[in-house]
């Protein structure tokens, strides 16, 4: 069989930490398949990592010193200020003369499909990546469906106030938890509107990688969605789950900020399974002020030992005197060493946004989790942390009783150890894994015949 000889792969994640980490990791594995991976993100974002073989490029957004980078201003920088700076520096590498230098392939995050539009109109080959679950992919992929069976409006609207299920004998969510219903009505038309698109030009791939483990993505035919039939004959895009990739490949310094591992010498002096460590990876935003508050103050009264993931304005809000008061019992931290910190023996809960990537982690360090989803694809991983696995409960409210029944619930749960390293083999042990890594190899030999 003759192989390409082009080997270098563009891979361009969606400008966010639980996007760009899972991105390196992949491109780390392309690199021990013998190929070239460059990771193309926009100016306004500043990769630490520096593993030899993975180049890191930045190419021009367009936005400006100062400016919010909001999703909509992403999304608008991606549009219409990449493109451009994209095409020509695959140009170059096309026209540099030498047809190793050639890209033999563009791997999209489906959330910067984007450059989708750009490899199709350079005739270059392209493939999807999904950073997270793939029940949520197939929750958007249903969204024609839905529109014709009249459970949302064709502006996204939820028309049913009834649970949705994801697909048949799986998680039920809320309708007012569909991913596209974000902020006040405006950014929500805008983000079905983006969602739509996403799935338009994601249906025209040859491939896509899924951020998840094999048995995640056994095919449902005639799925039912609030008794909708849903055709899924279709096989574009070829789904090939390559993941959890963390558990596949470690690398250093892939954090968007800098870690603060003084956590890790607090943790050795704490008690085993004592302490409550909370995060909502880099979506602390929306939960809004009174909420960091409520949790501040149920957090001092709880009185167990807890380290708290906050940024430094959000910690200049905090009540008066607070972080004095509460110095001996718990740690905020602007960030954490997250999978040092989940590892650690004296780590008994996590209080998480449900992120896939923290999802995962926990799964890997087998932790029991208290979720507080807040936004997107986190209420469907919650679904399944809450309903399928359960590994977790989920909480409505930051109050001292929320907190105290939650721990309750999960910490007094004995089956729960069970069920999560039941999980844990299931979605990483050898086994698993060779098949997500063979699915990987399958897709590499495609791409260079
Ligand atoms: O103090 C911290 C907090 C987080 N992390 C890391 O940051 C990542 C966070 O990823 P994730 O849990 O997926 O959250 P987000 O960054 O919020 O990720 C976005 O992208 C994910 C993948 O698409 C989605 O599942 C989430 O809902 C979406 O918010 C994880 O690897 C954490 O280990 C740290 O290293 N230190």
């Amino acid at each position: 069989m003759k192989f390409r000889k082009k080997s270098k792969v563009l891979l361009v994640p969606y400008p966010a930490q639980g996007h760009v980490t899972p991105m390196l990791k992949l491109a780390s594995l392309l690199l021990n398949h013998g190929l070239n991976p460059i990771v193309i993100t926009p100016n306004f974002i500043q990769i630490n990592s520096k593993e030899d073989g993975i180049s890191i490029i930045s190419i021009p957004d367009g936005l400006e010193d100062g400016t919010p980078r909001d999703f909509f201003a992403i999304e608008n920088a991606m549009e219409n200020y990449m493109p451009y700076h994209f095409e020509k520096l695959v140009q170059e590498y096309e026209f540099s003369g030498k047809e190793e230098d050639g890209v033999v392939c563009v791997i999209v995050d489906l959330l910067a499909s984007w450059a989708v539009k750009v490899a199709n109109k350079l005739g270059i080959q392209v493939a999807g990546f999904w950073p997270a679950m793939l029940a949520t992919y197939r929750l958007f992929d249903s969204i024609p469906d839905m529109l014709t069976n009249g459970i949302i409006s064709e502006t996204g609207c939820p028309l049913h106030n009834g649970p949705i299920s994801i697909s048949l004998g799986q998680p039920t969510l809320r309708s007012d938890n569909l991913p596209w219903l974000i902020g006040n009505t405006t950014a929500r038309i805008s983000r079905f509107k983006f969602w739509t698109k996403t799935m338009e030009r994601s249906r025209t791939l040859k491939w896509l990688l899924v951020n998840t483990f094999p048995d995640e993505c056994h095919k449902v035919r005639n799925t039912t969605i609030l008794n909708t039939k849903i055709d899924q004959s279709q096989d574009c895009p070829q789904i090939l789950p390559i993941g959890p990739l963390n558990t596949h490949v470690t690398i250093k310094n892939v954090s968007l900020w800098e870690e603060d591992s003084s956590c890790l010498d607090w943790l050795d002096k704490q008690v085993v399974n004592s302490v409550l460590y909370i995060s909502f990876g880099s979506w602390v935003s929306p939960i809004g002020e009174a909420k960091v508050n409520d949790l501040a103050f149920a957090l001092e009264l709880l009185k167990r030992p807890f380290i708290w993931v906050l940024g430094p304005t959000w910690r200049e809000g905090l009540p008066k005197g607070y972080l004095e008061r509460i110095s001996k019992q718990g740690k905020i931290v602007s960030w954490a060493p997250q999978i040092d910190v989940l590892q650690h023996e004296t780590v008994g809960c996590y209080l998480t946004h449900c992120g896939w990537n923290s999802t995962v982690e926990a799964i890997q360090s087998k932790k029991r989790l208290l979720c507080y989803p807040i936004a997107g694809d986190q209420f469907v991983n919650c679904a399944y942390i809450v309903q399928k696995w359960r590994i977790g409960v989920r909480m409505d409210g930051f109050g001292l009783k929320d907190l105290e029944e939650g721990l309750k619930r999960v910490m007094e749960d004995d089956e729960m150890s069970e069920r999560i390293g039941r999980l844990n083999e299931m979605t990483m042990g050898k086994v698993v894994s060779s098949r997500a890594m063979a699915n990987l190899t399958t897709f590499i030999c495609d791409i260079r015949i």
